[in-house]
């Protein structure tokens, strides 16, 4: 049994993250729908214990670079390298290292939160036993404990959206990838996503990387990367990013970084 993760040694599970590792590197990532460009040579790397925001506007590219990082689309152009399992020569244990909250909801409405989670967990190669001593955190830590036995159908949206968090974690990837996670959902749940979040990566070490376009998603103490029609156009500390755009606010800066000169109110 491995202490830590709560794994039983029998049981095939994915390797366990080295945190000597980067979680997340990407290089010259380049990706085409045809003869649309929608991403061109983006090189970064992400830092464990944080969370990177991905702030982009509608059609930035967000959606297209987290589609090569889960594996979903391909490119020829560029690396991807999840704690240390490079994607394209070594696929599962890269993809092991990763847990994903798409932008849709994406939990069977028909089946109860245990039972969604138990599912995951055994396509995660997770024991039962395993499954168990991890869903049972979890869901303490959500603060849905007592709603082990509820159908997600009964579920609020935000209740579902904390159960997709906690799904995603359930063999405790290095790197946790949230796609415009907060679309629909009320601002007591935002707060609450967004400061949960916090507590992972500060608490747990786990790289948090969430795409948004929404400037009052990212804190002051975050790493952000912007990107615009497909290129980083910025890169750093929150701080650092508004001064080197001649800003007073994030607000002014993701302005002047995404919006074209003439389009820019006077
Ligand atoms: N299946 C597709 N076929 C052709 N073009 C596409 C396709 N999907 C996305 N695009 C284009 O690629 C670019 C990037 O889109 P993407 O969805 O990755 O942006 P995004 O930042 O996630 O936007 P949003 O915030 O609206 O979700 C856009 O110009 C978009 O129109």
């Amino acid at each position: 049994m491995e202490a830590k993760s709560g794994r039983e040694d029998t049981a095939p599970g994915p390797t366990a993250y080295d945190r000597a590792q980067q979680p997340l590197v990407v290089e010259d990532l380049s990706y085409a729908y045809g003869k649309r460009q929608a991403l061109s040579e983006n090189s970064f790397s992400l830092t464990p214990g944080r969370v990177t925001a991905l702030l982009g506007p509608n059609g930035a590219g967000k959606t297209t670079l987290f589609s090569l990082i889960t594996g979903l689309f391909d490119s020829r152009r560029g690396e991807i390298e999840i704690a240390g399992h490079k994607l394209r020569s070594n696929r599962s244990k890269a993809l092991s290292q990763l847990g994903i909250v798409f932008q849709a909801q994406t939990l069977d409405l028909d089946l109860t939160v245990d039972q969604n989670l138990r599912y995951f967990a055994a396509l995660r190669g997770l024991s039962r036993t395993a499954a168990r001593e991890r869903i049972a955190v979890l869901l303490n830590q959500i603060d849905l404990a007592g709603h082990a036995r509820t159908k997600v159908r009964n579920l609020s949206g935000g209740e579902r959206r904390r159960v997709e968090v906690a799904r995603a974690l359930i063999d405790q990837p290095a790197v946790l990838l949230l796609d415009e996670p907060s679309t629909g959902l009320d601002i007591a749940t935002r707060r609450w996503l967004i400061e949960h979040l916090h507590y992972l990566a500060k608490e747990e070490g786990i790289c948090v990387f969430l795409a948004t376009h929404l400037v009052d998603e990212v804190a002051p103490e975050d790493d952000l990367i912007v990107l615009n029609k497909g290129i980083i156009v910025a890169r750093g500390k929150v701080d650092d990013v508004v001064r080197s755009a001649g800003a007073a606010t994030l607000d002014e800066a993701f302005t002047r970084l995404t919006i074209a000169p003439e389009e820019q109110s006077p």
